[in-house]
């Protein structure tokens, strides 16, 4: 692309390719100008979006890149609405003005907005994601873009960008009361703190760390949310005035400075599913100071057997219907399997009543703080429990919890059965063929977590029980079943646990919170595998 002539100075400066450009006026549509825009600072070192005509030295207009704002149409259309001085020096009088910028491209106008959040914030040093060669933009795809499906991430960020889907969580107190604990709890971490919010949604957990006192917050959220989020903040302003709200992905945008503290809420079912922990990781290799915090720091996956024969009828009797020899007229049998099957591949999502599990759960750690991206790529986790009943296993069923790790106060937030309910609830993986066990006999298997571009996994499961009493062969497996479930495809069966929290119990599970005595097995570890009656894998769930 020919530079436009009034850019070549010594000053840094960012330049596009040819946009169409036109004022909307309420009185009458103004002329399509076609123009280059170019991104600079002035002699007062205030960062300008300026847009040339071709061999022009003199802008045909001349923007202040911190008094404007750009909003998405389409792929190739922005609006760019703002307040432009008629005096820069004075600002006597000021007035809003819009335009409507229209791209050839999606690559253009997608490294537009990048270049104009990257010039709002500061950017002299700012970067084009590819060098500008014989006139296009070359757009090296980001981390995200290269694994993610663009299907799947469209729908994931139209997701996050309705209020309704915010609101569903910001109404889970358990959640948002706990990040809210966490954070005012340890003031001390966050005061005078450069803070980054992870996929800031409605800016929430934002507001809470500049109300912990925090100097600055960048808020970075991909999805349309941040025209809320901007509201929200505006709307507080004692807070908001301490927040930078940022449009773009944590793999694509630019920060002016590393922040002391990361907070994000990146956990999906499972913990895993949506594969937001990878943004996050990758959120502290590209944000976080060396010696900085995270909130969370660390996230564990629990697993244990359950026995739920009514589950497990409900679902097979799903796929009766395939049964049907006369189905007006046709044999639908043909299909009978493939439906078993399909059903049994959803993995359930609803709150169940901890008294299914067949034995204490074992513990999967992810360390937040040191482990890479790539670990979360593929997830393999040797399994082995010992029944303390003698029962059918329907399956695994599996929750997780997160810790903030705080200088003043350490808190979990938990999703454990019988804990109070949350918007993850729980999840059972179910096995269209159980396995029978005796009171004291070895579960083993491996759970495989296969991660795919849909932004989840696809879910290997193997449970085998093991030989058992006297005289059985050592390491025998009697019985092994297996299956394959698409953690994107979740049946949410959601139904209410019963009431069963005995008085007793209760009182037990705060003793316990309070005495901190609790060592589940780590998954890594080797805790002693002994036999244990219901109450005690009550007991041995995770405080809250
Ligand atoms: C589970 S929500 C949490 C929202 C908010 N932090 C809260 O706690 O209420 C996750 C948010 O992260 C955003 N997000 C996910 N991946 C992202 C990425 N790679 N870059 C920026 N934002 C992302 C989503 O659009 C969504 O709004």
């Amino acid at each position: 692309m020919e530079a436009p002539l009034g850019q070549q100075s010594q000053q840094p400066s960012q330049e596009f390719p040819s946009i169409s450009l036109s004022h909307l006026s309420s009185s009458a549509p103004s002329a399509v100008l076609s123009v280059f825009p170019s991104f600079a600072y002035d002699q007062a070192d205030r960062p300008r979006l300026r847009f040339y005509q071709p061999s022009s030295f003199v802008p045909d207009l001349d923007l202040d890149l911190r008094k404007i704002q750009i909003f998405v149409l389409g792929h190739l259309e922005l609006l760019c609405v703002g307040e432009e001085a008629d005096d820069d020096e004075e600002e006597k009088e000021s007035f809003s003005r819009a335009y409507k910028i229209d791209f050839k491209t999606k690559d253009e106008s997608k490294a537009f907005i990048l270049a104009f959040e990257k010039w709002k914030l500061g950017g002299v040093d700012a970067k084009t994601d590819g060098p500008l060669e014989n006139g296009t933009i070359v757009v090296s795809k980001s981390k995200f873009d290269n694994k993610i499906d663009s299907t799947s991430s469209k729908m994931y960020f139209h997701y996050y960008g309705q209020l309704v889907h915010q609101q569903n969580m910001l109404q889970d107190y358990v959640r948002t009361g706990t990040y809210y604990a966490a954070i005012i709890e340890n003031r001390v971490d966050f005061h005078g703190r450069i803070v980054v919010d992870v996929g800031a949604g409605s800016g929430i957990l934002s507001l809470f760390a500049a109300q912990a006192g925090a100097k600055h917050v960048y808020a970075v959220e991909a999805s349309d949310m941040v025209e809320y989020a901007r509201r929200l903040i505006a709307g507080n302003p004692s807070l908001g005035q301490r927040i930078t709200v940022i449009k773009g992905k944590i793999e694509e945008v630019e920060l002016p400075e590393k922040a002391d503290i990361l907070i994000s809420e990146p956990m999906g079912t499972l913990l895993v599913n949506e594969r937001m922990l990878e943004t996050y990781v990758i959120a502290r290799d590209r944000f976080l100071a060396s010696d900085g915090k995270m909130f969370p720091s660390l996230g564990r996956i629990h697993m244990a057997p359950f026995s739920d024969e009514y589950l497990f009828v409900e679902i097979a009797n799903k796929a009766l219907f395939w049964q049907q020899h006369n189905y007006y007229g046709v044999d639908l049998t043909p299909l009978y399997g493939s439906a078993f099957q399909g059903y049994f591949s959803q993995p359930v999502v609803d709150a169940f009543d901890p008294r299914l599990l067949v034995s204490p759960p074992i513990i999967h750690p992810l360390n937040f703080s040191s482990m890479k991206e790539e670990e979360l790529y593929e997830i393999d986790i040797p399994l082995s429990f010992i029944s303390s009943v003698g029962t059918r296993v329907h399956g695994l069923a599996c929750w997780f919890d997160v810790l903030f790790d705080g200088s003043s106060v350490q808190r979990w937030l938990t999703t454990a059965p019988g804990a109070p309910t949350t918007h993850w609830y729980q999840l059972r993986c179910v096995l269209a063929q159980p396995i029978y066990v005796m009171a004291g006999q070895e579960i083993t298997g491996r759970l495989h977590l296969v991660s795919h571009s849909a932004q989840s996994y696809t879910i290997y499961l193997t449970m085998s029980a093991k030989m058992w009493g006297p005289g059985a062969e050592q390491g025998g497996i009697l019985q092994t079943s297996s299956c394959k479930l698409d953690l994107k495809e979740p049946y949410y069966r959601l139904s209410q646990p019963q009431p069963f929290v005995l008085q007793q119990d209760m009182q037990s599970q705060q003793q316990l919170m309070q005495s901190q005595d609790i060592s589940p097995q780590i998954q890594d570890g080797t805790g002693p595998n002994i036999a244990v009656t219901p109450s005690q894998i009550l007991d041995s769930l995770d405080p809250l």
